[in-house]
């Protein structure tokens, strides 16, 4: 009996997953919350891959001379990431409505044939890309967090690219579901939201959005996983590593911030597109 309700709940739970197709499974706050959930493991995995690696600060300099790129002004990590992201283009992933190029010129068009995923956010949401902030945010201040120590590395320049990549893909996932959650709540209480965006009442928009008690299991949570994923509970000086405490910090510092800041900047133009 046991087995079978609890197959009926993963059946029940996988039905209601978010599916692009379905716009319906898109805009359930409670999906849209477990998928954020889902997602810190994938962040969590992907910083504890980047900590065996040294800050390398050369893979983030503008033309570093231990990395000489051709006809290429730009870090080592911007031009891997263009190149990425020119492949990925052509396999279609920005197509996906949940994904957000760092270089929006660069990208081409897909090679395989358009999907057409329904509409659910508005026309105008490709242009609230804050892919510059998460990049500089990440070298600037998730690096010197998660790396194990300063000083390059030049035998694992291209790992660390490669890394780092995917972790700033899954950032940038994660801080652009931001448009998700508020076309949610937007489609949840249009009179409120209505009344704010047109007064321009940004703090207004801001307390409307927050759900501190949502953010405070995040951060509990983070802890649980980051001691469960075998993080290094205890900071030691000699090879820093990241910790239940930095991942707590760089969620509750950087990435629920940039996310609400999403969301605001959504709900700012949402007016522009009809209700
Ligand atoms: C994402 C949401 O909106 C806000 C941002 C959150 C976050 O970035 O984790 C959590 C709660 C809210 O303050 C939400 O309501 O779930």
């Amino acid at each position: 009996m046991v087995a079978k309700t609890a197959r009926l709940l993963i059946r029940l739970k996988s039905a209601r997953r978010m599916d692009f197709t379905k716009p319906e499974t898109v805009l359930d706050l409670a999906n849209i919350r477990d998928e954020l959930v889902r997602m810190e493991d994938s962040i969590i995995f992907k910083f504890i891959e980047r900590s065996h690696f040294p800050t390398c600060p050369a893979v983030y300099q503008k033309n570093d001379p231990q990395l000489p790129l051709p006809d290429f002004e730009g870090s080592f990590l911007d031009w891997a990431l263009i190149r990425m992201e020119i492949t990925h283009s052509q396999l279609r992933r920005f197509e996906s409505p949940d994904e957000t190029p760092f270089f929006p010129q660069k990208i081409v068009k897909p090679i395989l044939p358009s999907i057409n995923y329904p509409r659910v956010l508005a026309p105008y949401s490709p242009e609230v890309n804050y892919n510059n902030k998460v990049k500089t945010l990440y070298e600037k201040e998730i690096i010197p967090l998660i790396s194990k120590r300063d000083g390059n590395q030049p035998e694992n320049y291209g790992s660390v690219a490669t890394n780092d990549i995917e972790a700033l893909q899954s950032l940038s996932r994660r801080i652009h579901f931001g448009k998700f959650v508020a076309e949610a709540k937007f489609q949840d209480d249009k009179p409120l939201y209505t009344d704010l965006i047109k007064r321009r009442d940004i703090d207004g928009i801001t307390k409307h959005i927050t759900n501190s008690a949502v953010e405070e299991k995040i951060l509990q949570r983070l802890t649980r996983k980051a001691e469960v994923y075998g993080v290094d509970p205890i900071n030691n000086q000699s090879e820093r590593r990241i910790t239940p405490e930095y991942l707590v910090r760089i969620y509750k510092d950087f990435v629920i911030p940039m996310t609400k800041e999403v969301e605001i900047d959504y709900l700012l133009r949402r007016l522009e597109a009809p209700l």
